[in-house]
């Protein structure tokens, strides 16, 4: 069996928010648990709404944020291996960003086609400029642009849609193994949006590379997830084969979540969350979900649920759950009437 491309052990990263008197610690990233199989290509999606955690676990994946406890692993070495400034480069080969805005990578004063040129000789994938161009032009031809519309041209004379495939094709330079896109298609015209996802669907099989995509349209995931990962507050609170997370919700609050599929762009954080509890839900001594949650019990508001294996490829963190047991399917809570509950109604 191949070692797995991606393993996240008990990771947490903890923000100082407030004064440095009064100040408090926020867990922004609580113990989080993940591994992904490395035999063939994965679209791993972390869904949840805004303030979540989710940029943060990409930042520690992409290592610009130290964790504060626990360990990342790539494709069997562990990340701090690449903390040294030797080692970057190496880093650089293995793992790939795409960000939100891509206007942003790239600089406004160079031409793109320089740009991904220069990546090109950096990374040692090719010596020559002539060469370089031949490696460009083919991820180009991969995410549907051809290079004689790149070259000579500044960022700001392409559309958002057309400079974030061109950040795609930068990523594939180096043929890395994992690609990490963070709200890769937010600011993009919601029309685009499928297009730019479905590449990636298309690139895991052409080039062999995993992508970590991080969004809270949960829509788009939909469609193109191998893995779903949904987190709330920090915790990680149900991963599973995203078929199975998604037509069979082990979590309260995925479940809350999937009310608003299939509507390409619908933001969750416009449909059901509440901001101002997010403070207060970040310090909640029991389950963060249980004042929102239709099924929560008195244990759910005083102890944290432990997370529940319902079977080796879905894991759920919700006392619901804790009485399952495999063999015979038992759930031991009764589904509630939602409609029976005002609090939870969700407005379209
Ligand atoms: N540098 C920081 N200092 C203090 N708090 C932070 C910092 N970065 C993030 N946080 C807090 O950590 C929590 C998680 O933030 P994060 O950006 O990871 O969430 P997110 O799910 O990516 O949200 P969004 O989708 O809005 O970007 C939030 O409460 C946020 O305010």
């Amino acid at each position: 069996m191949a070692q797995n491309i991606l393993e996240i052990n008990d990771l947490s990263r903890q923000f100082k928010i407030g004064g440095m008197i009064f100040g408090k610690k926020l867990t922004a990233v609580d113990q989080v648990s993940i591994s992904l199989a490395g035999d063939k290509p994965q679209i791993m999606s972390i869904v949840g709404e805004s303030g979540c955690g989710k940029t943060t676990m990409a930042k520690m994946i992409l290592q610009l944020l130290e964790p504060t406890s626990g360990n990342i692993v790539i494709d069997g070495v562990p990340l701090s291996h690449y903390a040294k400034r030797k080692n970057r480069k190496e880093f650089y080969k293995m793992v790939q960003p795409i960000f939100q805005n891509p206007f942003t990578s790239f600089s406004s004063r160079k031409r793109v086609d320089s740009y991904l040129y220069e990546t090109a000789i950096n990374l040692d994938i090719a010596k020559t400029r002539k060469e370089a161009k031949a490696v460009v032009s083919e991820v180009l031809a991969s995410v549907g642009i051809e290079i004689d519309h790149v070259i000579g041209k500044y960022p700001n004379q392409f559309s958002g849609g057309e400079l974030q495939r061109i950040s795609i094709a930068r990523a594939l330079i180096p043929k890395p193994k994992l690609i990490v896109a963070d709200e890769p298609v937010a600011m993009i015209d919601a029309s685009l949006r499928m297009n730019i996802v479905n590449l990636f669907k298309k690139l895991k099989d052409e080039y062999n590379v995993n992508f970590i995509y991080i969004t809270h349209d949960l829509s788009t995931a939909y469609y193109v997830s191998d893995y779903i990962a949904t987190m709330y507050r920090g915790n990680l609170i149900e991963f599973g084969y995203a078929k199975k997370v998604l037509n069979e919700p082990a979590h309260p609050y995925t479940e809350l979540l999937l009310d608003s599929i299939p509507r390409v762009g619908r933001k969750w954080d416009q449909d059901v969350a509440p901001p101002v509890m997010e403070s207060k839900e970040y310090e909640m001594e029991g389950c963060k979900f249980a004042g929102r949650c239709i099924y929560a019990k008195e244990i759910c508001h005083t102890t944290k649920p432990d997370m529940i294996h319902l079977n080796q490829q879905h894991k759920v963190l919700c006392f619901k759950h804790n009485d399952y047991k495999p063999e015979n399917h038992i759930r031991v809570y009764e589904k509630l009437d939602r409609s029976s509950s005002d609090e939870f109604k969700i407005t379209m």
